[in-house]
């Protein structure tokens, strides 16, 4: 299934008639800028165009009140003069004889891309619209916003479609007040923002846009504030807060459907945000959104204001929306000190509402001496002044890596007995290995128990690294006798053609023998074997008590350990390896499978045993990047398992910075 774009330059066709310092930012040209590029580098024709329409009243008017709908109509006849008078009574916001046509139609196009994706048209897709949204409030204009497109299109979904539970993501810069009003009591609707609030003194300068505003009455825990108390934020801490604080309470709600209110204010370069975080960034947050509700993703533009990258970050998330590979995010170093504060401060406001935050802990010591704080802040201030001149006033970042699609999307060896799944492409030619590697291979004990002469089978699986590596396949799967053996002897055929190999090992098995300590290879086994004393920087062990079957667990210890892990080592190829026996539950399995996509531009090898071939279809289900249908109800994770992943985060957080969660 396809991706939907939504576009009509009718929405280009009003602007700031008058002089206001706060609104002349919000351009027509941002809508053109971004068009523009999704046209110029063909993504466009990749989407199946759909057309916007005029939201009715009666869908305005499940958010806005009648009174201020009626004054919203009158816009259209007014004079320049009663235009300003009337844009007086609300806050950063400019109106326009057309704005209100304007406005319906960016309203509608969230609800024309909501039909395509719960009627099965399409699988997700972006709106881009103008005016934006998300501070828009029932009986009130504010922040460039007339009507609240995103908390419009949640009400008509869950109407008209019976949608359950809906998760709203707003990476906006800005916190986007009017859906946090809108859905505060609401356990139907979780509103999750994270936005610069430089502790209350950024616009639009709320109390309630703190960390400790979790929602109220029945909606309580169902609002997710993340503040950014200083600017220059970087890839780094918002991956981080993605997986330590957004992505397990989204995947204990298990939404139906997931809106993005898509403001890429949040990028470099944007006069808004001031923050550092690169394009490319947003090929990762869409990525790490596509597994939930069965793929049903909506994304609306909200804000965005420098239009280079604004136009970067479109085509990002278009391109993620269409299912190409990812782009390596290199030297993710960490999140900064104020990023941990803010984290930490999230995660203690809502673990008594989340089961996956059960373990986080307490509020960081903010009430230690002042005189301390002062000279912290002096010695803290400084190195952020440096840290913006380097970020801030060049403005000059990277254009994004090109995302080259392979020719062929997965591949298998398989024994010759073994029907191929449809879709993956049967590696049978291969060329004779060097006699070195032969050797090398035959003097691996256990390269015989691989099959005859085993040599056969490592040709073809060679051939297939190859190719992974030389990008003319994007991922594959192989099915062996023996997968321990076979773990061997893969490590054998990459050292010299991979600089970094990431193995997550599920399931246990008799020894790892491999481990390497030259960060050649990073090992994350997941099993309920306590291989603790056998942990090193490189090996690192995480035990489920109940084992992989425990999905949980399980998804607990992909979101705090795997995957800031991953994203911090940076691997050129993933090795996922399923034990016999494991457990895994399948929905799990595929999960896992979408999740890893995220690394090495997707190059993901996936090594099962023969008589685990039952879970072949599923596994190349995901591997062709279908969407990994949702994981059914999460139980608590059992607390031994959530103690023991919090120490093992706070053990290993001296080697790796993306475990960081405490300051
Ligand atoms: C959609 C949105 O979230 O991007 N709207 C942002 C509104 C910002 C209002 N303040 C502007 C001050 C000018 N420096
Ligand atoms: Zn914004």
């Amino acid at each position: 299934m396809g991706t939907a774009l939504l576009y009509d330059e009718e929405m280009t066709k009003y602007k700031l008639l008058w002089v206001d310092p706060a609104c002349k930012i919000e351009v027509p040209e941002r809508l053109t800028v971004s068009y523009e590029a999704l046209v110029r580098s063909g993504l466009s024709d990749r989407c199946i165009s759909v057309p916007a329409r005029e939201a009715s009243d009666s869908e305005i008017l499940l958010v806005h009140s009648e009174a201020y709908l009626e004054a919203v109509k009158k816009t259209p006849y007014m004079t320049l003069e009663d235009l300003k008078e009337f844009t007086l009574q609300f806050g950063d916001v400019y109106f326009h004889p057309n704005i209100y046509h304007c406005a319906k139609l960016a309203s509608g196009s969230a609800l024309q891309l909501v039909d395509s994706v719960m009627t099965g048209k399409v699988r997700n897709g972006i709106a881009l619209v103008r005016p934006p949204g998300h501070h828009s409030m029932h009986g009130a204009a504010n922040g460039f916003c007339v009507f609240n497109n995103v908390a419009i299109a949640a009400r008509y979904a869950k109407q008209k479609y019976g949608v359950k539970r809906v998760l709203i993501v707003d990476w906006d810069i800005h916190h986007g007040q009017g859906v946090q009003y809108c859905f505060e009591d609401d356990p139907s609707v979780l509103y999750f923002s994270w936005h610069r609030y430089e502790h209350q003194n950024f616009w639009p300068n709320l109390r309630e846009s703190d960390y400790d505003s979790v929602g109220k009455e029945s909606g309580t825990g169902f609002n997710v504030n993340v503040p950014w108390n200083k600017v220059g934020m970087e890839n780094s801490d918002y991956l981080s807060v993605f997986c330590h604080v957004l992505l397990p309470v989204a995947y204990e709600f298990c939404p139906d459907l997931v809106l993005v209110c898509a403001g890429f204010d949040s990028a470099i370069g944007d006069p808004e945000g001031e923050m550092c975080a690169t394009p490319d960034i947003f090929a990762h947050l869409t990525h790490l959104l596509m597994n939930l509700a069965g793929g049903k993703l909506c994304a609306v533009l909200e804000g965005g204001y420098n239009l280079t990258s604004l136009a970067q970050s479109v085509c990002q998330t278009v391109q993620t929306l269409l299912g190409d590979p990812l782009p390596q995010l290199a030297n993710l170093r960490g999140p900064c000190k104020s990023a941990i504060e803010s984290l930490q401060c999230a995660r203690s406001a809502h673990r008594r509402y989340w089961s996956f935050l059960k373990h986080a802990a307490d509020p960081p010591m903010t009430d230690i001496s002042t005189k301390h704080i002062k000279s912290t802040m002096e010695e803290e201030e400084k190195r952020e002044m440096a840290e913006e001149e380097r970020c801030t006033e060049g403005k000059v970042w990277p254009e994004p890596p090109e995302r080259l699609c392979p020719p062929v999307c997965s591949g298998s060896v398989l024994p010759d007995d073994v029907a191929c799944p449809d879709g993956l492409k049967r590696l049978s030619s291969s060329k004779d290995l060097e006699p070195l590697l032969v050797s090398k291979l035959k003097n691996r004990s256990r390269t015989a128990a691989v099959d005859g002469d085993g040599v056969t089978t490592f040709s073809r699986l060679y051939t297939l690294i190859e190719k992974l590596v030389a990008n003319e396949i994007r991922n594959g799967l192989v099915l062996v006798p023996d997968v321990t053996a076979a773990m061997c002897v893969v490590q054998d055929l990459t050292s010299d053609l991979v600089k970094r190999v990431l193995v997550v090992c599920v399931g246990k098995e008799k020894e790892l023998d491999y481990v390497t300590t030259d960060g050649k290879v990073l090992v994350v086994q997941i099993s309920s074997e306590d291989n603790e004393e056998q942990r090193s920087k490189y090996y690192i062990p995480v035990c489920l008590k109940k084992g992989c079957s425990d999905t949980s667990g399980f998804i607990q210890a992909v979101f705090g350990l795997l995957l800031p892990l991953g994203y911090e080592y940076n691997p050129d190829l993933v090795l996922l390896v399923r034990m016999p026996g494991s457990g895994v539950v399948d929905s799990m399995w595929q999960q896992l499978i979408g999740l890893l996509q995220g690394f090495a531009k997707g190059h993901t090898l996936v090594l099962m045993q023969v008589n685990e071939k039952a879970s072949m279809g599923s596994t190349a289900s995901a591997l062709l990047g279908h969407p990994a249908p949702p994981l059914q109800e999460l139980q608590t994770p059992f607390p031994e398992d959530g103690d023991a992943l919090e120490r093992l985060r706070e053990r290993l957080q001296a080697d790796w910075k993306m475990l960081q969660t405490t300051s």
